[in-house]
């Protein structure tokens, strides 16, 4: 569903960000990727919507050379990329409800939007989404009187509003405490397989990936170093991807009790 092909990005200040990145990710498939700070996660999920653009390579979408496009089937095909951010990107000073509908922006009308008049059948869906996400009741609190955890939780729902076919995460977690990191993680990985959603979640917590998703994949000062299950990924894989440690303890033995032992979602 997602290819991307030879898939590189120096900046102009001559970091090489990313080389030839190939990797395909099949529909819905919720996939990690892990690396050291600077490896090209970020760039990697940027590239994908173009946010970055590759300097060379391609990024295929249900078929669509996303690489290809002009700024009007950009930003159509940006519908199909729901992105969810680590500092969760709302407006303060709006409420919960709008802001989850502020994902609808990419399809209403500017004039509709700049009144903030959403058609019915938006309203109908954040209010489902709402519930879904565990924040019915907040609907019309400003984003600014939320925890972090519920920030997440509007901005999952802000992306999911969008109706779209892949998700791109970019360290959803690195402002929660472990417990609301699970339940993020869980939250987002639930959706995907309600929804058939592919996602590239980019996440620096190994034990936290190994614990809730089905692929993870390594990068290393922009290439590819390690793609394979949770349970493969062992203290010589990360060795090689983030140097010489004890991981003995980062490392989770997986095993599927584990995973359903886990508590729901309020
Ligand atoms: N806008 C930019 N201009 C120049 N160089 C950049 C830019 N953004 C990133 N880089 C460089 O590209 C490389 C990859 O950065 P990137 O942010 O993608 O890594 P990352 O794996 O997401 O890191 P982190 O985990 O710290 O967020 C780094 O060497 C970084 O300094």
């Amino acid at each position: 569903m997602l290819e991307l092909k030879n898939l590189s990005k120096t900046y102009r200040t001559g970091d090489k960000a990313l080389q030839n990145v190939t990797l395909t990710v099949p529909k819905g498939q919720v996939m990690a990727l892990i690396g050291p700070s600077g490896a090209g996660k970020s760039t990697l999920i940027r590239c994908i919507n173009r946010l970055v653009e590759p300097t060379s390579g391609s990024v295929i979408l249900d078929g669509t050379d996303v690489t290809a496009l002009g700024s009007g089937a950009l930003r159509k095909m940006r519908r199909k990329m729901g992105m969810i951010f680590q500092q969760y990107a709302l407006v303060e000073r709006l409420t919960v409800m709008e802001n989850v509908l502020s994902g609808r922006l990419g399809y209403v009308g500017f004039w509709r939007s700049y009144f903030r008049k959403y058609p019915q059948a938006d309203v109908d869906e954040a209010f489902r989404l709402l519930d879904r996400v565990g924040l019915l009741a907040m609907a019309d609190k400003r984003a600014d009187e939320l925890s972090g955890g519920q920030r997440q939780r509007v901005g999952i729902a802000r992306a999911l509003i969008q109706n779209p076919r892949l998700l791109l995460v970019d360290e959803p977690t690195a402002s929660l405490d472990p417990k609301t990191s699970r339940q993020i993680m869980r939250l987002i990985c639930e959706l995907c397989a309600e929804r058939d959603l592919a996602a590239v979640i980019n996440i620096h917590d190994v034990a936290l990936a190994q614990m809730f998703v089905e692929r993870i994949v390594g990068l290393k000062a922009g290439e590819l170093a390690f793609d394979g299950k949770p349970v493969e990924m062992t203290e010589d894989v990360l060795t090689n991807i983030y140097g010489e440690e004890d991981w003995h303890a980062t490392i989770r033995e997986v095993d599927d009790e584990d995973a359903e032992a886990e508590e729901p979602v309020a």
